[in-house]
């Protein structure tokens, strides 16, 4: 009887299909008892044989040494056929095989009612039949982690027969099995290859199960089995998750179906082995991929040393309308998106040099504050390509590899997002360059080994069981995010466009500016797409002007206001407005002004640009050719700001074109108000 069988047995409704009444009985009762009898039957069969061969050989010496041979043989071929089975089976069969043997051979001789053999029979026989029955009834109803033939029943039938469960661990919604495969006959690949029969044995759906390979040995493997789907209600996004934060932090995209976040991780960090993320998007239309990428804009927008470029040619503002304010550069025609891409190109040369220039091996955040001589720093550029797919065919299929190639060694950041990512789509040294994948929902199985990596795959990633009727659903297998995870569903946070239009205004005083660097080499590559780019305007109560078109003088580099500043923003940190004050301890006495002087009035953020501005005419006036932030921090009383401020206002100076950057670091050389902005490129 096959296993399967054996595991399964026939109820007796199936009997009673075709029968009735007592049949239907004595058939399942004859059914039940099968498996059982052949013990007995041998044992009966035993003692019958046992009379014919005394009357052959009773009185026959050669009989007698011919039977004692074969009962030896028999008993040691016994031993030596168990080999392949367990220790206990071996001991077992060997045991019977004994002892039947020798009795036949004495019954044989003697005759079976001689002496104790009667009574050997009578006592032995049915112990040795019963003991095997008590042994495949053990076996049948057994925990499959102690049994030595494996856990049989479900995983022989998915192919993994002889594989045992070590271990195993049980949550509500999860159940995790550690499983020992056969040397040499099964691997952990065979385990993933039964992940989706595993499936449909347990009636579960195909991202229900997943398999992670045992890294240090190929004959075990991990299953995890998430039976419930716990992602399927929607998960609004719940805000900012590092308001005013480093773009260091994760950002945080959705949630894993145990309820941890999902995250993405845009810089490198040495310290943890982890390099620049460069991020495909893939998912067929409808499978969440815009909504992603505006949870992931989002989060970004709230950071503060981060600037984000995108383009999206095909849908123009749809898609990211309400973040466009937080946007540097928005390319929403194939012409920008063009010179968006040349503006990259250059800037990534311009960024590598600046980095070098101040012993940074890559980016971090540092790079954005002021430097040690007082130059101001360089924030992460994230640069986004929605509906990527047209620019690659309108432009070259190799549009994106040289930047993804070398983007990362200049903080940069590339993100493509398509809804099929073939080889017709983009190439395959484009592909290779994005280290990250993003999957959502995709057509088919062939669609997902364009999107996520073989490890994924074999662990269970199955996006195309979603196709779009799951939208939101992912998997990430992105720098940073530990393997184990890849093929773990997650769902991306839904955004509001309230929430959107929210951040892009309550952030834009913490948010960066691009730098003069990387500002000056777009200028260089792009002219005039670059500083007569479309910016939004803010909504009214924004602290920004509200002007459709902005050029550099009413955007400044490093806009971190105004009027509280990135240091003064970490002041607050941990602080909980919440708490009651604690007791005042100490009163200090504060010398009442003098009399007749006016109270010092606080000037407005216009006021001191003004007065940075008023600055640089005085200097230029006294004949001065090279300034620095320096400079104008000795006249801080005129316009009230921090350096960091300053620093931003001289960057700002610099992508102008009334100030250009000189060999010495800090120090700027101060360009004629009369000659041409681009005089100074
Ligand atoms: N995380 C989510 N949770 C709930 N619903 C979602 C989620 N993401 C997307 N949706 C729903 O799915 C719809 C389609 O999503 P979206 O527009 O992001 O798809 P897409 O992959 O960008 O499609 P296309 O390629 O056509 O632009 C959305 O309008 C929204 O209703």
């Amino acid at each position: 009887m096959s296993a399967s069988k054996r595991d399964l047995p026939m109820l007796p409704y199936e009997y009673g299909r075709h029968r009735s009444g007592s049949g239907v009985v004595g058939g399942y009762l004859l059914q039940r008892a099968t498996p059982y009898l052949p013990p007995w039957l041998l044992t009966v069969g035993t003692g019958i044989l046992s009379l014919p061969a005394h009357h052959l050989w009773a009185d026959s010496a050669a009989a007698s040494a011919g039977l004692t041979l074969a009962s030896a043989a028999l008993t040691a071929t016994t031993w030596w056929a168990g080999k392949a089975t367990t220790a206990q089976r071996r001991l077992h069969s060997t045991v019977t095989v004994g002892l039947a043997t020798s009795w036949l051979t004495a019954a044989a001789l003697a005759g079976p009612a001689t002496g104790p053999l009667q009574g050997l029979y009578l006592i032995g026989g049915p112990t040795l039949a019963a003991s095997w029955n008590i042994r495949h009834l053990l076996r049948t109803n057994t925990d499959p982690q102690n049994d030595g033939q494996g856990s049989g029943g479900l995983l022989e039938k998915v192919g993994l027969a002889k594989t045992m469960v070590i271990g195993s661990t049980v949550a509500p919604n999860k159940a995790t099995f550690q499983l020992q495969l056969p040397p040499g006959e099964l691997t952990a690949d065979d385990v993933s290859k039964a992940a989706p029969r595993l499936a449909s044995a347990l009636d579960v759906s195909p991202t229900a199960v997943r398999v992670h390979p045992d890294p240090d040995s190929h004959a075990r493997a991990q299953v995890t089995i998430v039976p419930r789907d716990l992602l399927k209600n929607t998960t609004p996004w719940p805000g900012p998750s590092a308001p005013g934060g480093s773009i260091a932090e994760p950002v945080v995209v959705g949630v894993y179906e145990d309820g941890t976040e999902a995250v993405l991780y845009f810089p490198g960090d040495p310290a943890k082995a982890r390099n620049a993320m460069h991020l495909l998007i893939m998912g067929m239309t409808g499978s969440g991929k815009s909504e992603g990428a505006l949870a992931a804009l989002g989060e970004i927008a709230s950071r503060r040393d981060v600037v984000v470029w995108a383009s999206d040619p095909a849908k123009a503002d749809q898609t990211l309308g309400p973040l466009l304010p937080a946007l540097d550069w928005a390319a929403l025609d194939m012409p920008s998106t063009t010179a968006m891409i040349e503006a990259i190109t250059a800037a990534i040369p311009a960024r590598t040099k600046w980095l070098a220039k101040y012993g940074y091996k890559q980016w971090e955040p540092a790079c954005a504050e002021t430097q040690a001589d007082g130059s101001p720093g360089m924030p992460y550029l994230v640069c986004w390509f929605e509906e990527a797919a047209k620019t690659i065919r309108e432009i070259d299929e190799d549009v994106f590899t040289g930047i993804g190639q070398e983007a990362r060694s200049a903080g940069i950041s590339l993100v493509v997002s398509l809804q099929r990512a073939s080889g017709t789509q983009i190439s395959t040294d484009t592909r290779a360059s994005l280290g990250s994948s993003w999957c959502f929902g995709v057509r088919g199985e062939v669609d997902a080994g364009f999107a996520l990596p073989d490890e994924a795959l074999d662990a269970g990633a199955a996006p195309h069981a979603w196709r779009d009727k799951k939208p939101g659903y992912n998997y990430l297998a992105a720098n940073g995010v530990p393997e184990q995870l890849w093929a773990t569903p997650a769902r991306s946070y839904l955004t509001s466009r309230d929430q959107l239009t929210q951040v892009a205004t309550a952030f834009a005083s913490v948010r960066a500016g691009v730098d003069a660097v990387t500002g000056q080499a777009a200028r260089q590559a792009a002219g005039a797409a670059f500083t007569d780019r479309t910016r939004s305007p803010l909504t009214p109560s924004s602290p920004r002007t509200a002007t459709a078109r902005l050029t550099e003088e009413s955007h400044p580099v490093h806009d971190i206001d105004d009027d509280h500043d990135d240091v003064e923003a970490e002041e607050f940190d941990g602080i909980d407005p919440e708490q009651p004050l604690a007791p005042v301890r100490t009163v200090l006495h504060f010398a009442t002004p003098a009399p007749g002087r006016p109270p010092r009035r606080e000037i407005t953020t216009d006021e001191a640009r003004q007065a940075m501005t008023d600055l640089l005419d005085e200097f230029e006036a006294a004949g001065m050719v090279e300034v620095g932030p320096k400079d104008f921090m000795d006249h801080c009383d005129r316009h009230g700001r921090t350096r960091g401020w300053v620093s931003g206002q001289v960057s700002a100076m610099v992508l102008t074109g009334r100030l250009r950057e000189t060999d010495k670091a800090g120090r700027y050389r101060i360009i004629p108000q009369n000659q041409p902005v681009l005089a100074g490129v």
